[in-house]
């Protein structure tokens, strides 16, 4: 049985002031929280969010890292720096470190293979941009992302999240159907079966893209649909702790 995963990615937002109050404020409202809940502050803010949410039942997550261990090499972060200041979860691949940043397959496997070496759960994130799903190749594109992030990774592979995120759905207000979500989930599913039929059972897989308290409930009402990646939703305690209800 998967246990049900809502997390918060905070993006670039937010003051040492409002990730306070959202931090605490997730904390106060726990107790109404059925599911897992993870919450991914900006790199800046780890060390800050870590010490507010000590001893609760909130996980912290960092939105992304180096695939590099340590060195010369200026602006990163390393996984294991993220595990000491408390993180257990990396968010990467987010279609905004895709298509933003330049970052490609092979980088985001490297990065993942350096987040699970140092025992933290990887968040990997898929999903096709309108185009792509106009062309008929959404399922394509999505299969090539799964499968080279994790060819050949055998350590703690079972721990992998996968989060689908549509382009076209993030920030747009617009969000897949739960049919088209669903339907593109059990495909993912599908895809993990391919390396093992006991990991594709294990593996939770969540929907991102305009989650809202308003649809939440419905969404994470489908059989293959373990939770959420939240956006904008999640910079507000209240609609964030909503939409954790909808997935407990
Ligand atoms: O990581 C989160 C996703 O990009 C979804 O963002 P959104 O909920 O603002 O659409």
């Amino acid at each position: 049985m998967r246990k049900s995963l809502v997390a918060g990615n905070w993006k670039m937002n937010g003051s040492l002031e409002t990730v306070d109050a959202l931090a605490e404020g997730i904390v106060q409202n726990q107790a109404e929280i059925g599911c897992d809940v993870l919450v991914c502050p900006v790199s800046v803010h780890l060390d800050r969010v870590s010490r507010l949410i000590d001893g609760s039942l909130v996980k912290l997550g960092a939105q992304n890292c180096s695939d590099k261990s340590s060195g010369a090499y200026t602006g990163e972060v390393s996984a294991e720096m993220l595990k000491e200041v408390g993180c257990s979860f990396v968010i990467l691949g987010h279609s905004e470190r895709r298509t933003l940043f330049s970052e490609g397959d092979e980088l985001i496997r490297n990065k993942l293979l350096s987040v699970l070496d140092a025992g933290l759960i990887p968040v990997l994130c898929v999903g096709e941009t309108l185009d792509e799903r106009e062309q008929g190749v959404a399922e394509a594109v999505v299969k090539a992302q799964v499968l080279a992030a994790l060819k050949g990774v055998t350590k703690n592979l079972e721990s992998v999240v996968v989060a689908y995120e549509p382009v076209w759905a993030i920030g747009t207000g617009l969000t897949a159907t739960p049919e088209q979500a669903q339907a593109m989930h059990a495909f993912i599913r599908s895809v993990l079966a391919e390396i093992s039929e006991e990991l594709s059972l294990k593996v939770r897989i969540l929907y991102g893209g305009s989650v809202k308290p308003e649809n939440a409930r419905e969404i994470f009402g489908q059989p293959d649909i373990d939770g959420g990646l939240i956006g904008g939703a999640s910079l507000k305690v209240k609609d964030f702790i909503s939409i954790c209800q909808a997935a407990g």
